[in-house]
């Protein structure tokens, strides 16, 4: 049996201010920053202790997973970054708000985007800065990996490549992981972990800076799971995000 830590990263200040945000590099708001100690906090306490951790290449995942690791005085295990955990690409959405992605598309076709796994948002043209062939940060990455728009099905498959080849054999290795990411690139991972169908995933929505627990038997399949914290932190953070005007990102 295998213990498996997944944290959400802390509210940043694109979600503050309800922008779609994707793969844009926004940094965490102070709520966020303290979402994140909150958690480095709760998980000593319950003397979990991490033998190696992933997070992406955004540093509002980077830095609540460094702030989790200080908290635990565990700063010093091995840390791996990767694009493939980076948040689902929202293509031409990223860094509008709400008020302007209804005027710009209709009410109708947002609907229709909110409730779909595999339909694709207006993706970037190649010569918008927004693209990300021309981030530093992405440099490395053959073009054909480079998203200028994405569904939910995009990101489970970049993300279960990576848990194939990288995590899953570590956690079969015996190291103790948490892994530091986003809401939808936890929703990619949770959508095969847990077997859940296209429909059935949509509905899933991970509560931010909030350790989530899981149990998995010698294949790595869930025999449980569950949210750290008090039963009252936990219910007020999952009504946060249930609620229809917070993006699931
Ligand atoms: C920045 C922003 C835009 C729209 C809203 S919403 O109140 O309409 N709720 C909403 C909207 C969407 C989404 C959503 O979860 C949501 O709550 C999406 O998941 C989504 C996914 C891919 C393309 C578009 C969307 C989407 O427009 C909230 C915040």
């Amino acid at each position: 049996m295998y213990k498996l830590v997944l944290i959400r990263h802390g509210e940043s200040e694109w979600n503050k201010a309800n922008l779609f945000t994707g793969w844009m590099d926004a940094d965490l708001s102070d709520k966020g920053i303290q979402e994140a100690l909150h958690a480095g906090r709760l998980l000593r306490e319950e003397q979990f202790v991490f033998d190696v951790a992933y997070t992406s290449y955004l540093k509002r995942a980077i830095k609540t997973l460094d702030y989790v690791l200080e908290e635990m005085d565990l700063l010093w295990i091995p840390v791996y970054k990767t694009w493939r955990l980076n948040e689902r690409h929202y293509g031409a959405l990223q860094g509008l708000s709400k008020t302007t992605t209804a005027e710009k598309y209709g009410e109708e076709q947002v609907k229709l985007w909110r409730r779909s796994y595999d339909v694709l948002p207006p993706a970037l043209t190649k010569d918008d800065d927004r693209n990300p062939r021309y981030d530093v940060k992405y440099r490395d990455i053959d073009d054909a990996f480079i998203p200028l728009t994405e569904s939910l099905k995009e990101t489970v498959v970049r993300v279960r490549d990576y848990w194939d080849k990288e995590i899953s054999p570590q956690i079969k290795a015996g190291k103790k992981v948490i892994i530091a990411a986003h809401g939808n690139s936890l929703r990619a991972l949770i959508k095969f972990l847990d077997n859940l169908s296209s429909e059935e995933i949509i509905d899933v929505n991970v509560p931010t800076g909030t350790p989530l627990v899981y149990t998995l038997d010698d294949q790595l399949h869930p025999i449980a799971k569950y949210y750290l914290g008090s039963e009252q932190h936990i219910e007020s953070k999952i009504q946060e995000v249930a609620k229809p005007d917070k993006i699931m990102e």
